[in-house]
């Protein structure tokens, strides 16, 4: 599966956690992030990123254009909710074009913690019937 892991700065720490504490089930799966998150992300943890441009430069939008075609089954978005960002049309459409294909999206690590255990019983195995 196609797997999107982004965090804003003050969360990016939890989701490195995250990823850390749950190396063994990303290991199997394609990973992609912003910038600074994937950076982040593949130091602490060793996992292999496809990793876009930052946040603010674009890196929301280049992952929203994947989950566009359909090529996104996942997304663990850490958002900080106390904190305005510069970006925050990008984000919008980031998250909306998620409802618009039906895909998984954690904003915060207590869904995120869902959809790994869903992840790893299959319950998102139905994304793999996609386009058949
Ligand atoms: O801003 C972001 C998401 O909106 C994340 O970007 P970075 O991973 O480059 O910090």
């Amino acid at each position: 599966m196609n797997i999107a892991l982004i965090a804003h700065d003050r969360k990016k720490e939890l989701l490195v956690n995250f990823c850390v504490a749950y190396k063994a089930i990303f290991a199997q799966h394609k990973l992609f992030a912003t910038g600074t998150t994937g950076k982040v992300i593949s130091q602490a943890t060793g996992l292999t990123i496809n990793r876009f441009l930052s946040g603010p430069l674009g890196g929301d939008q280049q992952i929203g254009a994947l989950i566009a075609e359909d090529n996104m089954d996942l997304v663990l978005f850490f958002r900080d909710p106390l904190l305005a960002q510069p970006h925050e049309p990008d984000i919008t459409a980031l998250l909306r074009l998620c409802d618009v294909h039906n895909i998984p999206v954690a904003t915060n690590i207590a869904t995120a913690e869902v959809l790994i255990a869903g992840l790893k019983a299959g319950s998102i195995d139905f994304r793999k019937l996609k386009n058949k």
